[in-house]
């Protein structure tokens, strides 16, 4: 496993530090830190703090935010970037953008697991201008071009 640096900024998380629910489990469950419960309306965007911060220090390294899938499918509660992506050196608290996309009024209890963290590694790359690619089977198709489906 690798170590990561992490900071608590909410002491309720002292002995609740995210963790993985299994020994296979990808994603870290994120907490909603707030003080009391948050209703959140249909088509409600609120950016809710987690009360950790991270550091990577390595750029070969990247943590993206991501849905928990229940409370997506049965809720409708996902995030209002899609997914939240956190740069290796990005120190500061991670804020998770939470978005009602469904029909009925969302609850948010203090110190619910409302979204999932996970650690990817990222390629950095620098730009080799060309004129042309050296052939590839695909070429430029692309949107549907391999098949009728
Ligand atoms: O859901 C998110 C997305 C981002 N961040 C933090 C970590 C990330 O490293 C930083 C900047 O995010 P991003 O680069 O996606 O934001 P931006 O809108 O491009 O702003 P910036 O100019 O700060 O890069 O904000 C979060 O805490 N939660």
């Amino acid at each position: 496993m690798t170590q990561l640096d992490v900071k608590i900024l909410d002491d309720r998380l002292k002995d609740n530090l995210p963790e993985y629910a299994t020994p296979g489990a990808a994603g870290l469950d994120l907490r909603a830190c707030l003080d009391g419960t948050l209703e959140l309306a249909p088509g409600a965007t609120v950016l809710v703090p987690t009360g950790i911060a991270i550091h990577l220090d390595n750029a070969g390294l990247a943590a993206m935010i991501l849905p928990r899938s229940g409370l997506g499918h049965k809720h409708g509660i996902v995030l209002g970037n899609l997914v939240g992506l956190i740069d290796s050196d990005y120190q500061g608290q991670i804020f998770v953008s939470v978005w009602n996309r469904g029909n009925a009024a969302f609850t948010i209890q203090p110190m619910e697991r409302i979204a999932q963290l996970i650690i990817v590694p990222v390629v950095q790359v620098t730009f080799n201008l060309v004129n042309e690619f050296s052939e590839s089977e695909r070429g430029e198709g692309g949107f549907g071009s391999t098949g009728k489906h």
